[in-house]
C-alpha cells in the first residue's frame, strides 16, 4: 500500500510490525509526546488520502495529486493513513457495521465489543470518524483521532485483527474471530469472565506473583533461565488426591494457593469449553500460570507436555493484562500454515484436537513499545493455561526405572524416558511406541468428527 509502510507515524523509525505501524508512533516520538514536547509540525496535508487508498472513502480529496517526492511528504501521509484506519469508533463507542470490512474487536473503556478493521476503506467509517463526509477541513474530531493514533496503546484501543498464511513467503490475510477455527485446531473467544471478575483475577495474580519463579530449562546440556516467571495452581477439591499433579509440572514452579476468583474463572472457563466441545466433560484439574513482564519475556515455539493430559488434550489459555500476539503454526514440514491471534485482557484460546501433537505454538517477543498495554499493569501480560489431568494407565517405566513420559511425534505416540526434577540433565533414551495412546487418539477422533457434525447439523 505505502513504500515504506513500517516506518513510524511521526519519524524515519521503522517499526517491527504492522500493529506498531498502525497503532503507534515509535519510542522516541511517545517519549517526546509524553514529556509535552511539540510533535512534528503536521500540516493539513495530514489529512488529504492517498491514492492507494480506496478513492470512495475520501472523494472530496481525489483532486489532490499524491506526489511522493520526500520522506516528509511520505510521512505526513502515513499520519493520514494512521487516521483513517483502523477506523475509531465514534464519540459513543459505537460503530456501523460496513459490508466490505473484516470483523475484529475493539476494546473501548475496558470493554471489548466486535467491530471492524477495514482493509478497505469504505465511506461509512470515514463518515463516522469525521462526522461528515465532505469536510476537507480540519475538523476537532479528526485532530482528536490522529492524536489517538499515535498513542501507546491502551485498555481503549483497537485490537488488531487475527491474520494467517500458508507459507513464510506468502502476504498475511486478516481472518475475524470466527474463522480461526477453520484454519487451525484453536478457537478464541473474547470478553469470557465479567469483567470484574477479570479484573481483580488480574490485580490478585500480579500481587501474587512476586513469588513466581524464573525456572530453567536444558538446551544441549546447559540450563537456561525461562524468559517468563511462572506458577502452577492445583484446581482439584481438597478431598481429591487421585489426581495428584504430575511431578513435572512441579518442577520449576511453585504451587500456589487458589484463591475463590481463580476458581470462578476456571469454572466459568469449563463452561464455556463444554458449549464448544460437548463431548468428552472437559473440567480443568490444574492451570500453569506465565507472567511476561515486558514485551522480551516471551515463550519460543512448542507443544505443551501430555504426559499427564492423554493425546488430543483440550488446553485453554486466559490471558490478562497486556495484549499479546498468540502464534499458532503447523509443525510439518508439509504444511507452513501460521496463524496469529493477538489476545487481549479477558479472552481466551482454546488449543483442542491436535493442536499439541500436530501443531506448535509460541508468544514470541516483541518491543514494548509495539505491545498493547493495559489500563492497570501496563506491559505486564499474565496468562493461565488450564488443563485436565487425566487418569492414565500404567505406561510403564524407563530403563532407568522412572514412569515413562508420552510424546506424540509424526503422527504417533511414544513412551519415552523423561528427564525432569533433580536427575533432569540424564536420560537413559528409552523410547517404544505406545499402542494405548494411539487407540485412544482414534476413540477421540472419532468423538471429534461425531462432534463437528453435530455443530454443522445445529
Ligand atoms: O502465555 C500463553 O498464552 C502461552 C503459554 C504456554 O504456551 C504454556 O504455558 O505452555
Ligand atoms: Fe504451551
Amino acid at each position: 500500500m505505502k513504500e515504506d509502510p513500517w516506518s513510524c507515524n511521526s519519524c524515519t523509525y521503522r517499526h517491527e510490525s504492522p500493529t506498531e505501524r498502525q497503532y503507534l508512533s515509535c519510542a522516541l516520538c511517545s517519549a517526546r509526546k509524553n514529556n509535552n514536547e511539540p510533535q512534528r509540525k503536521k500540516t493539513s496535508s495530514h489529512h488529504k488520502s492517498s491514492p492507494s487508498s480506496s478513492s470512495s472513502s475520501h472523494s472530496s480529496s481525489s483532486t489532490r495529486q499524491y506526489t511522493p517526492d520526500t520522506k516528509r511528504r511520505k510521512r505526513q501521509l502515513l499520519l493520514s493513513d494512521a487516521f483513517q484506519q483502523p477506523p475509531k469508533p465514534n464519540i459513543q463507542g459505537t460503530r456501523k457495521k460496513s459490508p466490505t470490512a473484516n470483523t475484529t474487536t475493539c476494546i473501548l473503556n475496558g470493554r471489548s465489543s466486535v467491530g471492524e478493521a477495514t482493509t478497505t476503506r469504505n465511506k461509512t467509517d470515514s463518515t463516522e470518524i469525521n462526522g461528515d463526509d465532505n469536510n476537507t477541513k480540519e475538523h476537532p474530531v479528526k485532530r482528536r483521532s490522529i492524536l489517538e493514533a499515535l498513542k501507546p496503546c491502551s485498555a481503549s484501543s483497537f485490537v488488531p485483527p487475527a491474520r494467517y498464511r500458508d507459507s513464510p513467503k506468502e502476504d498475511w490475510t486478516t481472518i475475524s474471530l470466527s474463522q480461526i477455527p477453520t484454519l487451525c485446531p484453536m478457537t478464541v473467544i473474547h470478553n469470557v469472565l465479567p469483567l470484574q471478575v477479570a479484573n481483580s483475577l488480574l490485580a490478585q495474580l500480579e500481587q501474587e506473583s512476586s513469588c513466581w519463579n524464573r525456572g530453567n530449562w536444558i538446551i544441549h546440556g546447559k540450563e537456561h533461565q525461562i524468559p517468563r516467571t511462572t506458577a502452577t495452581y492445583q484446581l482439584l477439591q481438597d478431598n481429591d488426591d487421585t489426581l495428584l499433579m504430575d511431578e513435572e509440572y512441579l518442577d520449576n514452579n511453585p504451587q500456589r494457593p487458589v484463591s475463590p476468583e481463580l476458581r470462578q474463572a476456571a469454572t466459568a472457563i469449563a463452561q464455556r469449553v463444554q458449549e464448544q466441545h460437548s463431548q468428552p466433560k472437559w473440567e480443568p484439574t490444574f492451570c500453569l500460570a506465565n507472567r511476561y513482564a515486558t514485551g522480551q519475556d516471551c515463550v519460543g515455539w512448542h507443544a505443551d507436555h501430555i504426559t499427564p493430559l492423554g493425546p488430543r488434550p483440550i488446553i485453554v489459555g486466559l490471558s490478562l493484562g497486556a495484549c499479546r500476539r498468540f502464534e499458532l503454526r503447523h509443525a510439518s514440514a508439509t504444511s507452513g500454515r501460521h496463524v496469529s491471534v493477538p489476545l487481549p485482557h479477558n479472552s481466551i484460546a482454546i488449543m483442542w484436537n491436535d493442536a499439541q501433537e500436530s501443531w506448535q505454538h509460541a508468544v514470541p517477543r516483541c518491543s514494548s513499545n509495539s505491545l498493547m498495554q493495559h489500563a492497570t499493569v501496563g506491559h505486564v501480560r499474565i496468562s493461565l493455561t488450564f488443563r485436565m489431568q487425566r487418569h492414565l494407565p500404567n505406561l510403564g517405566k524407563c530403563h532407568c526405572g522412572r514412569p515413562v513420559g508420552l510424546k506424540a511425534k509424526d503422527g504417533a505416540y511414544y513412551c519415552f524416558c523423561r528427564p525432569y526434577g533433580k536427575d533432569k540433565h540424564r536420560t537413559c533414551g528409552f523410547w517404544k511406541r505406545c499402542g494405548w495412546a494411539e487407540q485412544e487418539a482414534q476413540r477421540l477422533i472419532r468423538l471429534e468428527s461425531c462432534q463437528s457434525e453435530e455443530q454443522l447439523q445445529k
